[in-house]
């Protein structure tokens, strides 16, 4: 296993606040613990209040953390040698009204410390990369949503860095403008670069994360592959056996397999919903079946969906989704 890239442990922070009601506090991430690999497009999903923004500005050095570490490359959160090799796009970029493209690169660029002629080619580079090219020199006032957030991706990406960190990259575009944001991602994924970013689109981190983190009232509810998260005892084999009358159930069956008839005839097809938890019990529907002569017409495992598994993990957190908050008196 590679070092991780991003290597987080027991991270916590806790704000404290002032309000007319007295003193609160507010446990907004509570020790939370995470890796992410080189090439990995790690997803931190959570519904609002969950703490993602929390996380991510803890690791970019801008707040700090009441307790726990993390290290980023190898180097410790807020560190310059840690910063120098991230880059990032915050939830709502600002770019000044007259700009174009190109010259919010420039800009960028030169506060990075960067060269006119490496702004210059790298800019180029950029803006063909997040499909700006031609729209370099318009002022990004003309600019869509979906246009001025893959000009936020090429600033993050302007002095190349190791890990990218997106937050939320594509909330308040349109379908045309989040497929563009997620084909640069996805190129960017292709090239084999780091990405950790935020969301609460569950559609979103679906399409374009290796893995994921869901994160609910600060704290990681479940961590790991996608296909892996999903609850192994909400897996269901659909069968469609062909026929005019409905067979015996129970005689194919017996006792021993649990299985839903569901009432509804399907074509010139009786469809059953069985709960099984390996391909061994798979096999087993089907041998009892053929044994009995039935023709399957069709038949699919249905997992559980990612948004199937996060209402299972943060069903009511997602509804009541503000962090850990107390009111201190
Ligand atoms: N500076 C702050 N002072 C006090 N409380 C804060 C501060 N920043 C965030 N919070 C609180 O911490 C909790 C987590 O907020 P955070 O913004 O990290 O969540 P999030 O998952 O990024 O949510 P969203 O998707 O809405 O941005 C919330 O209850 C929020 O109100």
């Amino acid at each position: 296993m590679p070092d991780p890239i991003v290597d987080v442990h027991q991270l916590r922070k806790t704000y404290r606040s002032l309000s007319l009601t007295g003193r609160r506090r507010i446990d907004a991430v509570r020790g939370v613990s995470l890796q992410a690999y080189p090439g990995e497009v790690f997803g931190l999903l959570g519904p609002n209040g969950a703490g993602k923004t929390t996380l991510i500005k803890m690791l970019l050095g801008v707040v700090k953390p009441s307790s726990g570490h993390a290290r980023l490359l190898g180097q410790p959160i807020g560190s310059s040698a840690a910063r120098s090799r991230v880059g990032y796009l915050p939830e709502s970029l600002r770019v000044d009204r007259h700009h174009s493209a190109r010259s919010a690169l420039r800009y960028y660029g030169r506060m990075s410390g960067m060269t006119s002629a490496e702004i210059h080619s790298r800019s180029d580079e950029l803006l063909k990369l997040v499909g700006l090219e031609g729209r370099d020199r318009e002022s990004v006032r003309r600019f869509s949503k979906g246009m001025y957030q893959r000009l936020g991706l090429a600033q993050a990406l302007l002095h190349d860095p190791d890990l990218l960190v997106l937050d939320e990259p594509t909330d308040g575009l349109d379908p045309v403008g989040r497929n563009e944001v997620r084909k640069v991602i996805d190129r960017l994924r292709e090239g084999g670069k780091t990405i950790f970013l935020n969301s609460h689109i569950l559609q979103e981190v679906e399409m374009v994360c290796t893995r994921v983190a869901i994160l609910a009232k600060g704290e990681i509810k479940a961590i790991g592959p996608i296909d892996e998260l999903a609850h192994r005892d909400q897996q269901k084999l659909i069968v469609e056996v062909l026929g005019e009358t409905e067979p015996d159930w129970h005689a194919i069956f017996g006792d021993s397999m649990q299985v839903e008839i569901e009432s509804t005839r399907v074509r010139d097809a009786f469809r059953l919903s069985i709960a099984v938890v390996d391909q061994d019990q798979i096999n087993a529907v089907v041998d009892r079946l053929r044994r009995s002569d039935q023709s399957i017409a069709r038949l699919e495992v249905r997992r559980e969906s990612l948004e199937e598994t996060f209402m299972r993990l943060v069903g009511t957190d997602a509804i009541d989704a503000v962090a850990g908050e107390e009111v201190l008196s």
